[in-house]
């Protein structure tokens, strides 16, 4: 398998040239060549495999190149392995032809766990082949950071940085990173929002000269190997529903378009998904390009749902490149002037973009609501993300037949004001972190100023 960049002009690479480099040298977002897919008899003989079975059939095409089938389905059973339920993924019914998946239970109690725990492995497989080490430098709104921190911090070969926005994301969630003390570990709160955390490891990549001869990796979705284990969990829910004979649709709570764009990718391998609904809160940048070609950043707000404040959405980017007909040098050019400006998606361009996808806005008010009326109606708790995939999903429904899966991003017990402001009473934490509060913290606050926080990287990584 082939990897190429969106924006067109950086070298072609191999899995394991795409998972160490996260982003492509010209500033794009690797993406396989060509997609494999999958004959409907071929996903039908999927239907009784466990998770780990099934991971491994959807994965392998991905990484044959570079990864011995064998170590392959080791990692992949390691981490599967690792999940607190033994179905790694359940469904959940909340009425007719409604559903969640519950992609909660991870030991980060995220989705991003499916992704990154084999992430880890994966880095770690490739580094000592090579006996090199790598320098990881990670964007979090809350969630990917301690998924990360969980995956890495065993690991001889990598040192990870992570920044999140300081004092916006909750306190579990800070906790669940800043509490993780292993020295190959440093969490950085930054003075700024999401969208500077990201765009200062972009711009990290972009010139790499503080690392002194070293190599930056990424964990967020701008690396393949994220979105390629997410796509995992769509077959699984509809093969639990009568796929691929019979369609279902997805409700994802979105951000920066990565698990959805993973469930985008399902359906071109051949998965009959007939609706993806992007769901996004007060930050609502894809619904408002998606229902109104209107694609312009907007003040980021804080929200309930904080790990989706988020404005500038990565992989939307992965997205345009397909609609525009694999075209980089458009894509350069397109995401050129949305770095400076509002942008317009060419009408055709924008019309393929509605096809492929519904959206909903969800503001706090709706989805303390939706948080109060589905405990009400079923005694199911929702986190504030989970609630505002929900509400989306019945808000755009086109087929009350087809079920209608919310995808349950994260575990209530990581948002409890959320719950509280529903009128609910938070959940306790789970065992492995009920003494959380209690654990010691290490973190840096730096100024939104990257010439710092690269000045505390060089400072702190290991030879
Ligand atoms: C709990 C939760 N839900 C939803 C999302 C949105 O996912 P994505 O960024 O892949 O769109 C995130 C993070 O981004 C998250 O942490
Ligand atoms: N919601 C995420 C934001 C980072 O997104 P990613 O999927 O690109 O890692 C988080 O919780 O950190």
């Amino acid at each position: 398998m082939k990897y190429i960049s969106t924006r067109g002009t950086a070298p072609v690479l191999n899995f394991e040239e795409v998972l160490l480099a996260g982003l492509a040298s010209d500033g794009g977002l690797y993406v396989p060549e060509t997609l494999p897919s999958f004959s409907k008899e071929e996903i039908a003989n999927w239907a009784n495999l466990s998770y780990a079975e099934l991971a491994f059939k959807v994965i392998s095409p991905f990484v044959s190149d570079s990864v011995a089938a064998s170590d392959l389905k080791k990692m992949i059973d390691e981490t599967y392995a690792g999940f607190s339920h033994s179905a790694v993924a359940p469904l959940k019914e909340l009425g007719t032809n409604e559903w969640v998946q519950e992609l909660f239970h991870g030991p980060t109690l995220a989705f991003k766990d499916f992704a990154l725990q084999l992430l880890g492995r994966l880095m770690d497989y490739a580094l000592a082949k090579r006996g090199e080490r790598l320098v990881i430098m990670g964007a979090t709104s809350g969630d990917t950071g301690s998924a990360a921190i969980e995956g890495c911090r065993h690991s001889d070969h990598l040192d990870i940085f992570i920044l999140h926005p300081h004092n916006r994301v909750s306190e579990v969630q800070r906790r669940q990173m800043t509490t993780i003390l292993e020295d190959n570990v440093f969490n950085i709160a930054l003075e700024g929002n999401f969208d500077d955390c990201q765009q200062m490891v972009k711009d990290s990549f972009a010139d790499q000269s503080f690392l002194n001869g070293r190599k930056l990796g990424a964990v967020n979705s701008i690396n393949w190997a994220r979105i390629m284990s997410q796509i995992v969990y769509y077959f699984s829910a509809a093969l639990a529903l009568g796929g691929p004979y019979r369609e279902v649709s997805f409700s994802v709570p979105t951000g920066n378009f990565g698990d959805i764009f993973a469930g985008y990718l399902a359906k071109q391998m051949g998965l009959p998904i007939k609706q993806l609904v992007v769901a996004t809160n007060r930050n609502d940048i894809l619904h408002r390009v998606i229902s109104g070609n209107d694609m312009s950043k907007g003040t980021l707000e804080h929200t309930l749902s904080p790990s989706m404040d988020i404005m500038v959405s990565s992989n939307f980017e992965r997205l345009l490149f397909d609609v525009y007909g694999r075209d980089g040098a458009a894509i350069a050019d397109l995401m050129d002037r949305f770095k400076s400006g509002p942008v317009k998606l060419d009408g055709a361009r924008w019309d393929s973009v509605r096809e492929l996808f519904d959206s909903a806005a969800v503001n706090d008010e709706d989805t303390c609501a939706t948080i109060a009326s589905v405990y009400e109606e079923t005694g199911y708790l929702l986190d504030p993300h989970t609630a505002i995939g929900v509400k989306a999903g019945r808000e755009c429904n086109r087929d009350a037949s087809v079920p209608m899966i919310t995808l349950a991003t994260a575990h209530p017990v990581k948002f409890p004001d959320a719950v509280l402001k529903a009128g609910l009473d938070a959940p306790q934490l789970p065992p492995h972190m009920a003494d959380l509060f209690e654990r010691e913290e290490r973190v840096s606050v730096i100024d939104n100023d990257i010439a710092q926080v690269q000045a505390f990287m060089a400072g702190h990584m290991h030879d």
